[in-house]
C-alpha cells in the first residue's frame, strides 16, 4: 500500500471535534472515500498536487463532503492530505487516470486543430501530413454499464480541459434522466463548463445550478438548457427521450452557432447505463437513443468505459465513420444500489428547492469550502416559496400516458391506446391525477406568434423550473405549490411526469 497513515492524533482546538488524520500519497495513487448516511468529511491539502476527478484542490483549504459522497482524491505528483471522519477510506495504486489523461490530450489537439480554423491561422505541418482540412473539436459520447465511472469519466475530462488555460468552455450533457445534471431527476440537461466541476455532495455531482439563488452569491452556478422527460428510467418512454435528445442537441447547437471559440471546445456527452445494456426495454429502443446522440450532438468520439461487448458493437454501427475508444473502468467506481440511488434521487430534488448546506465534521472551524464555494450558508441556502394556485391559472399535462381511469369508466369502443407523444390535459379534480406529491416542469412560454405554433409544441418546449404540488383542495379548486422561484404562475403550463416528492 503506497498511502502512508501519519498522524491520528485530535488537533488542539478538536478535543470535543473529530480527529484529523494525515495520509501521504505517493504519486499516481488515489484515496478514495465512502461516506456513510449523515455523516461528513473534511479534506485538506496540506501539501503536494492533487485534485478530485480533475479539479484541482488548493493547498490549505478544507473541502467538505456530505450526503452519502463517494470520491477519490487523486494525485500525479504525491502529496500529503490532512482528513476528519471518512466512513470507508484506503489508498490505491491501481488507477486508469494515465489512459484518461492521454484522452485528453487526444481531445486537447483536436481542440486547438479547431480553434486554430475559426482564427484562421495556418495549419501545422503535422495536419498537413494528415491532410486533415477540415478539423473537428471533439465531440464525445460516453457509455458503459451500470456503475463504470461514465460520469466520472466526464468530469475529470471537463476539468482537465478547464485546467489547459486556454478559456475552453466544453459544453457538458447528461442525457441520463435518473441523475437529473444540473436539474432535476427526471430531466437531461447541457451547461457549457467555463470552472472546474467541484464535487462536495451527489446532490450536486455536475456542479451547482442556478435556482433561486442569486447569481452573484454562487460563482460556480450554472444556467443550464434542460428538457423534461418526467421519468428516471429510459425504457418507460423512449421515443419521447429520444425527441428530447434531438431537441437538446439543436438547442445545444444553436448556442454554439454563435460562439465560435466555445464550439472549439467541443461537447462532452453522460449515457445512461441502459445504452449498454437493455434493462427491461428493448435492444431497438437503446440503439435508436444512441443514434439520436450521435445525430443530435455530431459525436465524432466514442469512449466506451470497461465493456468489451459494447465495445465491438459500437466499433461494427460506428466505427466507420468516427472513433470508437474503449477505455478502463476505475477499481474504485461504487457499485450504486437501488435504494442508494433513490436517497440520491431525494437529495437533489431537496438541493433544488432548498440549497445544500453540508454539517462540516465537529471542530473544523470556519472557512471551509463546499463544492468549491465559500461561506456555504449564503450560497446554498434557499427559501422556497409556498404559493396557491388556482386550477385554471395553470395548467398540466402528462405526455403520452393513459388517464388513470378504468376502462369500465371509458366510452364503448374507446381505446387506452395513446400515442406515446401525446400531450394529455391533467385535470387536478379529477380523483386519481396523480398530482399529489408530484414534481412537475414548469416549460417556457410557447411561441409569441400564433401562426407558429403546432400540436405538439410543449414537447419541444424546454423547462424553465421545477415545481411540486404539496397540497390539493378540491372543493375549492386550488392546489399549494413549492418552488425556488417567486414569479407568477398563472397562464403558464408545466408537465407531469412519474417523480415524487419527498420530504
Ligand atoms: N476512483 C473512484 N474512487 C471512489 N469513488 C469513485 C471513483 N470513481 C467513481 N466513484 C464514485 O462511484 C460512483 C459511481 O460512479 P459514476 O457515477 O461515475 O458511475 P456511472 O457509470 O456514471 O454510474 P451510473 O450507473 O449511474 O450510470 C459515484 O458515486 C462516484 O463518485
Amino acid at each position: 500500500m503506497s498511502g502512508r497513515q501519519h498522524a491520528e492524533e485530535p488537533q488542539s482546538e478538536a478535543s470535543t471535534g473529530a480527529p484529523s488524520r494525515e495520509w501521504v500519497l505517493e504519486p499516481q495513487t488515489e484515496y478514495r472515500f465512502e461516506l456513510d448516511p449523515g455523516s461528513s468529511l473534511a479534506v485538506k491539502l496540506i501539501r503536494g498536487h492533487a485534485e478530485i476527478f480533475g479539479a484541482e484542490l488548493v493547498e490549505g483549504k478544507p473541502y467538505v463532503f456530505g450526503s452519502e459522497c463517494k470520491a477519490a482524491v487523486y494525485t500525479w505528483q504525491g502529496c500529503t492530505l490532512e482528513m476528519r471522519q471518512p466512513s470507508t477510506e484506503y489508498v490505491s495504486e491501481e488507477t486508469p487516470m494515465s489512459a484518461y489523461a492521454n484522452v485528453h490530450l487526444a481531445l486537447e489537439q483536436m481542440r486547438v486543430r479547431a480553434l486554430r480554423v475559426v482564427h484562421g491561422s495556418p495549419p501545422s505541418s503535422d495536419e498537413e501530413a494528415n491532410f486533415n482540412a477540415n478539423p473537428e473539436p471533439p465531440r464525445v459520447l460516453v457509455v458503459g454499464p451500470e456503475n463504470s465511472g461514465k460520469t466520472s469519466v466526464c468530469k475529470i475530462l471537463a476539468n482537465y480541459a478547464i485546467r489547459m488555460g486556454q478559456g475552453w468552455s466544453p459544453m457538458l450533457v447528461n442525457v441520463d434522466p435518473s441523475e437529473g445534471g444540473w436539474a432535476m431527476p427526471g430531466a437531461i440537461s447541457a451547461a457549457p463548463i467555463t470552472s472546474p466541476i467541484q464535487t462536495s455532495s451527489p446532490a450536486s455531482s455536475l456542479g451547482s445550478a442556478a435556482t433561486s439563488a442569486p447569481m452573484h452569491l454562487s460563482s460556480n452556478s450554472l444556467v443550464p438548457i434542460a428538457y423534461w422527460y418526467g421519468h428516471a428510467e429510459t425504457r418507460r418512454n423512449p421515443f419521447l427521450l429520444d425527441r428530447l435528445i434531438r431537441n437538446l442537441g439543436e438547442n445545444v447547437s444553436e448556442r454554439l452557432d454563435s460562439d465560435a471559440e466555445g464550439r472549439a471546445s467541443g461537447i462532452i456527452v453522460d449515457t445512461p447505463s441502459s445504452f449498454a445494456a437493455s434493462s427491461g426495454g428493448t435492444n431497438d429502443h437503446r440503439q435508436m437513443l444512441i443514434k439520436a446522440c450521435v445525430d443530435a450532438f455530431r459525436i465524432n468520439v466514442i469512449l466506451v468505459v470497461g465493456h468489451e461487448k459494447l465495445n465491438v458493437e459500437m466499433q461494427r454501427t460506428f466505427g466507420s465513420r468516427l472513433t470508437v475508444v474503449k477505455i478502463p473502468k476505475s477499481g474504485g467506481v461504487v457499485e450504486l444500489d437501488t435504494s442508494y440511488r433513490e436517497r440520491v434521487r431525494k437529495y437533489q430534488m431537496h438541493n433544488y428547492m432548498y440549497g445544500e448546506v453540508i454539517e462540516p465534521p465537529p471542530g473544523l472551524g470556519t472557512g471551509y469550502l463546499q463544492g468549491g464555494e465559500q461561506t456555504p450558508d449564503l450560497t446554498h441556502r434557499l427559501a422556497p416559496s409556498s404559493s396557491q394556485v388556482a386550477f385554471g391559472d395553470l395548467t398540466i399535462y402528462r405526455i403520452g400516458e393513459e388517464t388513470m381511469a378504468p376502462t369500465s369508466a371509458l366510452p364503448i369502443g374507446a381505446t387506452r391506446v395513446v400515442s406515446e407523444m401525446q400531450p394529455l390535459v391533467v385535470d387536478p379534480s379529477q380523483p386519481g391525477s396523480a398530482l399529489y406529491n408530484a414534481m412537475l416542469a414548469l416549460l417556457a412560454p410557447p411561441n409569441p406568434d400564433e401562426t407558429e405554433r403546432y400540436d405538439e409544441e410543449i414537447l419541444d418546449l424546454p423547462v424553465v423550473g421545477f415545481l411540486v404540488v404539496t397540497q390539493l383542495d378540491i372543493p375549492n379548486r386550488r392546489m399549494t405549490v413549492l418552488t425556488p422561484s417567486q414569479g407568477s404562475l398563472t397562464g403558464r403550463t408545466a408537465i407531469l411526469g412519474s417523480l415524487e416528492w419527498q420530504e
